[in-house]
C-alpha cells in the first residue's frame, strides 16, 4: 500500500540539533550552510531515512508534499518559575529590542511616520512653550514701565501664539494613540499569525508549559495577547511622550536659562537635578513588579467570572452560586487588597515626589533666579547683553539731555535725571526674572515627568517581560523548538524526536510507533503497528485513559511520534477529517457550523449551495433545524442552542459536506439513538468514507472490518489488531476486551486490599490506628468492589 506515495520527510530533531550547533557567528552560519546542504540531500534521495514532525510540513496541490526548512538556529528559552525582579534593566532592554523589531519591522513603515510627526509636535511644543516664556516676560516689563502700546502689541502676540500651541497639544495626544494603535495592530497580526499557524495554539497548552512560568492559569496565552500586549503598547506610546518632551524641555530650557543665570548657576542647576534624581531614583517603590502583581490579578478575577459564564448550566444544575460566589470574592479581595497597598505606598512616594519636584525644584530656582539681580557680576550672556545695551542707551540719553539743558538753561552745569533709566533697567530685570521663572516652572515640571517616566519605565519592564516571554514562547513553537516539561529525565522527550511521516498515503499505517504522552514520560501503548486502506474500516476500542484519542493525535500531528513511521494521507479536509469528543461549534451563522473550516468563499468556490447543506442537513437528521433557527444566516451562541445530540449531528452535517476519503469518529456519535446512527453509519460508507471510529460500544462493530484493542496486558500498553465481520465471534472478542479491563482492575483492587491489610499490620504495630487512616483505606476498598461489581 505504500507504492502511490509522494514521500516527504525530514529529521525533527534537526532544528534541536542546528540550535545546539549555533554556537555563534560565523562558525553556526557555515555549520548550518553544511547541516542544511545534507539535509536537502538527504530528503531527496533518502527519502525513506529522514522525518519532520508533520506541522513543518507545506502541502502541495498535487498530493505529495514538500519540506519548508526554517533554518531555526537560536536556542528555545528558558523561563524561569520564579523570574529575579523585573527592572529596568540590561535584559530589559534586550528583551524590548526583540519587541520592536516585531513591532517595527522596517523603517519605511507607518508606525516610523507617526513616531517622526509626533516628534515634530513635540519640539514645536518645546519652542512655543519657550516663545509663550518670552511673551510673558513682556507683558510685565510693558505693564511695570506702563508701556500701553508694547503692551497691546504683546497681547497680540499672546493670542496668536495661542492657536499653534492648542494644535499642537492635540495633535500630541491624537499622535500618541495612534502610535499605540499602530504599535498593536503589528504585534496583534503578528502573534496571531503565529499563534494560528503550526497548531501553535495547541502546543502551547498541550506540549509545553513554559507560559505556566509567567502565570499559573491555563488560558495564560489569551491574558497576555489580549490585555498585555495592549498595555505595553500603550506603556510605551506615553512613555515616549512623557519622556521624550520632558527631556527635551531640559535640554531647551536649560540653555535658554543659562543665557541669563551664567555658568555658575547652570552648574548649581545641573547637581540639584543629579542629587534630585539620585534620591528619588533610590526610594522609588517597585512600581514594574506591582504592575505585572496587578494584570494577573485583573485577569484572574476576570478569568473566574468567564468561567461562570462558561459552565452556567452545570454549576445551576449542582447549585453552586455559592461556591462560585466565594471564588469570586476571593479573586476580587486579592485584587483590592492589591490595589489598597498600591496606593497607600502611591500617597507616600507622590507626597514625597512632589515636595522634591514642585516645591524644592522651585525654591532652589528662585535662588538660582536672583542671581542676576545681586550679582550681576555672574549673570549670564542674554541679560549682560540687555544690561548693556541699556547702559549704552542711558549713556546716549545722558548725553542727548546735557545738551537740551544746556541749550535750554545756558548752564553747563545742569543736572542729569535719571529716573526713566532705573525704570528701565527694573522692566528689563523684571522682564528676566518673569520669563526665568517661567522656565524654571517648566523645568519642574519637566523634571516631574521624567520622574514620573521612571515610574511609567519600570511598569513597562513589567508587560515587556510578559510581551517578551509570550512572543518568545510563540516564536520556539513555532519552529518546534520544545523546553522538556517536568523536571526528571525521560526516555523520550521532544527535544529529540526521531518518527517519520510520510504524507499523500492512501490509507494509514502505523509502524512500530510507540504512543507517549508529549511530556516523554507515560507510554500509553508500545510499539504500535497496523495498516488499513480504503474501505478499511477501523474500530479502535480500550479501557478509559488507554491511549485511543492519543492514537488519533498522532494521526492528526498533533502529538509527534518519538519512534516508528507513520504513513498516512494528505492534509486536506478531502482526504482526511478528525470529529472530535467534544462537539466544537464556532462563532457565526448556522451555515458556518456546517461548512467549518470553510468561509461563505470557500463554499461558493467549491461549488456548492445552500441546496447543498439543506440535504446535508437532511442526512443527519436536522432538516428542522433551519426553520426551528430562523435560517441559514441566523447568528446564535449555538453551543447553548443545540442538544448534546444536535451538537454531535452538526458535527456529523459538517463530516458529510466536506466528504473526506478518511474519517477519524472519536466517541462522536455517543448521544445519537442508534437507529440514527446506523442511518450515519450507512451514509458514510454510501459516501465512500472509510471510517475509524474511537469506540466503547458494541453496538458499533458491525459496521467495521478491523478492530484494534488498545489496554491489553498486565501493564495496559499492549495492543491486538484483528479482522472482524460483525458476527457472534466478535462478540466474543468484545467480551474479551470487557473482560481484559475487569482482570486489570482486580489486579489493582487486589493491590489494594493487600496495601490495606499491610496498613493494618503497620497501624497494629505503631498501635496507630487512628480514624481518619482507617476512614480513607475502607472508602477506598468500597469503591473500588462497587466499580468491579458496576462491570461485572
Ligand atoms: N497533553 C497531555 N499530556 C500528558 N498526558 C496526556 C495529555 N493528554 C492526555 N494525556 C493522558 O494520556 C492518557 C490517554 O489519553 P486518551 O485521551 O488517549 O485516552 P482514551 O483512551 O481516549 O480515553 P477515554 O476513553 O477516556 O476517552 C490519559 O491518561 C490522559 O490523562
Amino acid at each position: 500500500m505504500v507504492g502511490q506515495t509522494n514521500h516527504a520527510t525530514a529529521t525533527a530533531t534537526t532544528a534541536a540539533t542546528l540550535s545546539k550547533a549555533a554556537i555563534g557567528g560565523v562558525v553556526a552560519a557555515v555549520v548550518t550552510a553544511i547541516v542544511a546542504a545534507r539535509r536537502n540531500h538527504a530528503v531527496l534521495h533518502e527519502k525513506q531515512n529522514s522525518s519532520i514532525y508533520s506541522n513543518s510540513t507545506n502541502q502541495k496541490q498535487d498530493g505529495s508534499a514538500k519540506l519548508e526548512y526554517s533554518a531555526v538556529v537560536r536556542s528555545p528559552l528558558r523561563v524561569e518559575k520564579s523570574p529575579a525582579k523585573v527592572a529596568v534593566d540590561a535584559r530589559f532592554l534586550r528583551q524590548l529590542r526583540y519587541i520592536l523589531k516585531i513591532a517595527v519591522p522596517q523603517w519605511r513603515s507607518k508606525t516610523v511616520a507617526i513616531v517622526a510627526l509626533h516628534t515634530s509636535f513635540l519640539i514645536l511644543r518645546t519652542y512655543l512653550s519657550v516663545v509663550v516664556a518670552r511673551i510673558d516676560g513682556m507683558i510685565v516689563r510693558d505693564l511695570i514701565s506702563s508701556n500701553s502700546k508694547a503692551f497691546i502689541r504683546s497681547m497680540g502676540y499672546w493670542f496668536l501664539i495661542a492657536i499653534p500651541a492648542t494644535y499642537t497639544n492635540s495633535m500630541i495626544k491624537y499622535l500618541q494613540s495612534k502610535l499605540a494603535m499602530s504599535l498593536r495592530s503589528r504585534m496583534t497580526t503578528h502573534i496571531h499569525q503565529v499563534y494560528l499557524e503550526k497548531n501553535t495554539y495547541y502546543k502551547t497548552q498541550n506540549l509545553d508549559n513554559r507560559l505556566e512560568g509567567v502565570d499559573q492559569l491555563p488560558t495564560i496565552e489569551n491574558r497576555l495577547i489580549t490585555t498585555d500586549v495592549n498595555r505595553w503598547c500603550e506603556a510605551l506610546a506615553s512613555l515616549y511622550s512623557n519622556l521624550g518632551k520632558p527631556i527635551l524641555d531640559l535640554v531647551i530650557f536649560n540653555y535658554q536659562l543659562s543665557r541669563s543665570i551664567g555658568p555658575k548657576g547652570t552648574f548649581a542647576l545641573g547637581i540639584n537635578y543629579v542629587v534630585t534624581a539620585t534620591l528619588l531614583r533610590a526610594l522609588t517603590p517597585a512600581f514594574g513588579k506591582m504592575a505585572a502583581v496587578e494584570a494577573k490579578l485583573e485577569g484572574d478575577f476576570r478569568q473566574v467570572h468567564s468561567r461562570v459564564i462558561t459552565n452556567a448550566e452545570e454549576i445551576a444544575f449542582y447549585h453552586g452560586g455559592e461556591i462560585e460566589r466565594g471564588a469570586l470574592d476571593r479573586a476580587y479581595l486579592a485584587l483590592v487588597k492589591h490595589l489598597n497597598s498600591v496606593y497607600n505606598i502611591r500617597i507616600a512616594y507622590n507626597m514625597f515626589e512632589d515636595m522634591i519636584i514642585k516645591y524644592g525644584w522651585s525654591a532652589i530656582g528662585l535662588l538660582i533666579s536672583s542671581i542676576p539681580v545681586f550679582f550681576p557680576e555672574y549673570a549670564g550672556s542674554e541679560t549682560k547683553r540687555r544690561e548693556a545695551v541699556i547702559d549704552a542707551q542711558e549713556k546716549r540719553d545722558a548725553a542727548h539731555r546735557k545738551v537740551v539743558n544746556i541749550l535750554a538753561e545756558g548752564s553747563s552745569l545742569a543736572e542729569d535725571k535719571p529716573g526713566i533709566i532705573v525704570d528701565k533697567k527694573t522692566g528689563s530685570r523684571t522682564q528676566g526674572f518673569i520669563t526665568n521663572k517661567k522656565f524654571l516652572i517648566s523645568l519642574a515640571d519637566a523634571g516631574g515627568r521624567i520622574m514620573y517616566s521612571y515610574k511609567e519605565l519600570s511598569e513597562l519592564a513589567g508587560y515587556t517581560y510578559r510581551v517578551y516571554t509570550l512572543l518568545r514562547v510563540l516564536d520556539d513553537l513555532h519552529d518546534d523548538l520544545y523546553i522538556k516539561m517536568g523536571e526528571h529525565e525521560t526516555q523520550y522527550t521532544l527535544e529529540k524526536i526521531d518518527g517519520t511521516i510520510t504524507y499523500g498515503f492512501n490509507g494509514v499505517e502505523f509502524n512500530d510507533i510507540p504512543v507517549i504522552t508529549p511530556s516523554g514520560d507515560g507510554i500509553l501503548v508500545r510499539d504500535l503497528s497496523f495498516n488499513i486502506g480504503p474501505g478499511d474500516h477501523l474500530m479502535i476500542t480500550g479501557p478509559n485513559g488507554s491511549g485511543k484519542t492519543s492514537v488519533a493525535r498522532i494521526l492528526a500531528g498533533l502529538w509527534p511520534h518519538f519512534e516508528g513511521k507513520l504513513s498516512r494521507p494528505n492534509e486536506s479536509l478531502s482526504e482526511i477529517m478528525y470529529i472530535p469528543q467534544r462537539p466544537y461549534l464556532p462563532i457565526g451563522s448556522l451555515r458556518q457550523q456546517i461548512i467549518y473550516p470553510h468561509t461563505l468563499a470557500d463554499m461558493t468556490a467549491s461549488g456548492r449551495t445552500d441546496v447543498d447543506l439543506y440535504a446535508v442537513l437532511d442526512t443527519v437528521h436536522l432538516a428542522y433545524i433551519p426553520d426551528r433557527e430562523g435560517g441559514l444566516d441566523s447568528i446564535k451562541e449555538w453551543k447553548d442552542v443545540f442538544s448534546g445530540g444536535e451538537k454531535q449531528r452538526m458535527q456529523l452535517a459538517r463530516l458529510f459536506y466536506h466528504a473526506p476519503r478518511f474519517v477519524v469518529l472519536d466517541e462522536a456519535t455517543s448521544a445519537v439513538s442508534s437507529d440514527v446512527e446506523a442511518l450515519l453509519y450507512n451514509s458514510a460508507k454510501d459516501a465512500q468514507m472509510t471510517v475509524i471510529t474511537i469506540s466503547h460500544r458494541p453496538t458499533l462493530f458491525k459496521y467495521h472490518r478491523f478492530l484494534l484493542r488498545l489496554g491489553e496486558g498486565v501493564a495496559g500498553d499492549g495492543w491486538v489488531f484483528e479482522r472482524i465481520n460483525g458476527s457472534g465471534a466478535d462478540h466474543q472478542k468484545l467480551i474479551q476486551t470487557v473482560d481484559n479491563e475487569i482482570r486489570k482492575l482486580e489486579v489493582q483492587l487486589a493491590g489494594t486490599e493487600a496495601m490495606r491489610r499491610r496498613l493494618t499490620e503497620i497501624n497494629g504495630e505503631l498501635q496507630l490506628s487512628t480514624p481518619a487512616s482507617r476512614l480513607i483505606v475502607t472508602n477506598g476498598g468500597d469503591e473500588l468492589r462497587h466499580a468491579k461489581r458496576t462491570l461485572i
